[in-house]
């Protein structure tokens, strides 16, 4: 189909990606191109129409009887081998174009509008809109999203405020590690932890928690609050249902069983959420003076400054907890199960954690800062386990041109961010695990800005990421530095499922040594 009229925004992306997707390699930003290319290239712009990819029958076909529900990161690479970079799928009522290329991952990225949208989220909505509950980061649009936004972003993502968050997480690894001990004596025979990423799930609510509330929720100790654990549950539930629940028109939600069990997770979380917010609002009336200075955790913060309502701190701040928990937590739990493998790696780490730190000093967010290795064996960690192995997006403002077609407005991709984290061509040697790819020094490789972006890009991107890296390198360095950690010798190996994060199929236990025995 010929397109007359495209912006000049559009036609820079869309030309980008013809050339870069004639040629089959990378394009370059600063590529400037003659009218007359575009015209040509306009001449060329292919449909929605025209692209391939499986009906919904197949999709059913690949997700339930070839078992890729659990597997949904691996369906990307199937996919791409079959249709190549750019395909459209078929669930239910929706329409997917899938992205598979770090070209035109960044085409789509890099023409987002002012309020990008990750997809119109209609479950979670619904389940608000049903209990009058207020949006957060997560599921707010528009305007809106950008105002919630506009408050919540400074305390999260500024660096000064960020490492000021140190000395609370500090205490929460200290209870980690002790924790760590009592886990090995109480049920490992003295060197092993079972259930690893279920520990560190508790690890990261009690941080994110201690980071938000300023406040220690007892998830470390021997008996685990029965609400933390409800909450925990109820995380793991609502995950598990939510892509079951967009494979059925939104009409029939209130007759199946799946919703309800949606919506009563859901009344868990917000159960919880409203809890600690109404406790710290308490603390605050008990001791508040006039004109009191805003200081203090993130939530007194919110409350103080009286910039959002207390209901919409309250959305928020659910979501804040929904997706600060599993996130770090798995890919902690897979930075531990990669180092255990690699006795080197462990070394060469424990060699720069001590020389940073030595004796019994804690690390800082400034110590973390001087510790190259430590940081690229995380971000190594989220390149072959991004924890959003898939991420949504939909093209609100405008249509656009990605690789050679025109996709109209509303148009929901889906960026295939495992599938490219595995592509050969932007990280040689994918299925290694080597940390070296992301130290800068003469062996530095140029890669592609677009081959591994865990966090997400520009304005939409992850609200929580410096606080969920200060919570990694700091639990990373410090375990690292205290234990040397094995596999456990008669287990095997854990591959990673998709319930809507990456995560381990079954559980992980490690073993702990004592570095100091
Ligand atoms: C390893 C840890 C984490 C990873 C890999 C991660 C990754 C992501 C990704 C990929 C997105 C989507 C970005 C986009 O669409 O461009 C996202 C969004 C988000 N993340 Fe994280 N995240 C992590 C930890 C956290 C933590 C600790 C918090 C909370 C403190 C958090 C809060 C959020 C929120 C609220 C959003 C939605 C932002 C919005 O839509 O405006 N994340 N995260």
């Amino acid at each position: 189909m010929l397109r007359k009229s495209l912006s000049s925004r559009q036609l820079r992306g869309g030309v980008r990606g013809l050339a870069a997707g004639l040629a089959g390699s990378r394009g370059d930003a600063s590529t400037s191109t003659s009218s007359s290319t575009v015209v040509g290239a306009e001449n060329q712009l292919k449909t929605m129409d025209d692209l391939g990819g499986p009906s919904f029958m197949a999709t059913l076909y690949w997700l339930f009887i070839k078992g890729h529900f659990k597997t949904a990161h691996q369906m990307q690479i199937e996919h791409m081998k079959i249709y190549g970079p750019l395909w459209k799928s078929k669930y239910g009522p929706l329409v997917v174009v899938n992205v598979a290329s770090a070209d035109m991952i960044e085409q789509v990225l890099r023409q987002e509008g002012r309020h990008p949208v990750r997809s119109d989220m209609t479950h979670w909505r619904t389940y608000r809109e049903l209990r009058n509950q207020a949006h957060g980061p997560l599921t707010e649009v528009g305007a809106e999203w950008q105002r919630i936004r506009s408050i919540l972003n400074p305390r999260m993502l500024k660096p000064k405020h960020v490492s000021s968050y140190a000395p609370a997480i500090n205490e929460v690894v200290t209870d980690f590690i002790r924790r760590v001990a009592w886990l090995k004596e109480s049920g490992g025979r003295g060197v092993m932890v079972h259930d690893l990423a279920g520990e560190l799930y508790k690890f990261a609510f009690e941080g994110i928690c201690s980071v938000v509330f300023e406040a220690r929720m007892g998830c470390l100790e021997a008996e685990v609050p029965e609400e933390t654990q409800k909450f925990i549950f109820s995380v793991g539930e609502m995950f598990r249902l939510s892509p079951v629940l967009v494979l059925f028109p939104r009409s029939v939600w209130p007759y199946i069983p799946f919703w309800k069990h949606f919506v009563a997770a859901w009344d868990h979380l917000f159960k919880v959420a409203d809890a600690l917010v109404h406790r710290k609002m308490a603390e605050l009336q008990s001791k508040a003076q006039p004109e009191q200075e805003v200081e203090g955790a993130y939530l007194t913060h919110l409350l103080l400054s009286e910039r959002m309502t207390v209901a919409e701190v309250l959305g928020s701040i659910t979501e804040l907890l929904l997706a600060g928990v599993d996130t770090t937590s798995n890919t902690i739990s897979w930075a531990l199960y990669q180092l255990a493998r690699e006795p080197a790696m462990q070394e060469q780490l424990h060699r720069e954690v001590t020389r940073v730190c030595p004796g019994d000093r804690v690390p800082s967010g400034d110590d973390v800062a001087q510790m190259p290795y430590l940081k690229a064996v995380i971000r190594e960690t989220l390149r072959m386990y991004p924890v959003v192995p898939g991420n949504a997006r939909v093209t609100v403002d405008s249509e656009i041109v990605v690789g050679n077609h025109l996709f109209p407005k509303k148009t929901l991709f889906h960026l295939c961010h495992y599938a490219v984290s595995f592509d050969e061509d932007v990280f040689p040697d994918p299925h290694a695990f080597l940390p070296q790819r992301w130290l800068r020094g003469p062996e530095e490789t140029s890669k592609h800005p677009f081959g591994s972006v865990p966090f997400g890009f520009g304005i939409r991107a992850c609200l929580g990421r410096r606080v969920a890296e200060l919570e990694m390198y700091l639990l990373l360095s410090r375990l690292i530095k205290h234990y040397e950690v094995r596999p456990d010798p008669a287990g095997t190996p854990v591959k990673p499922i998709t319930r809507t994060l990456l995560c381990p199929e079954t559980q992980m236990q490690l073993q702990f040594l004592d570095r100091s025995a």
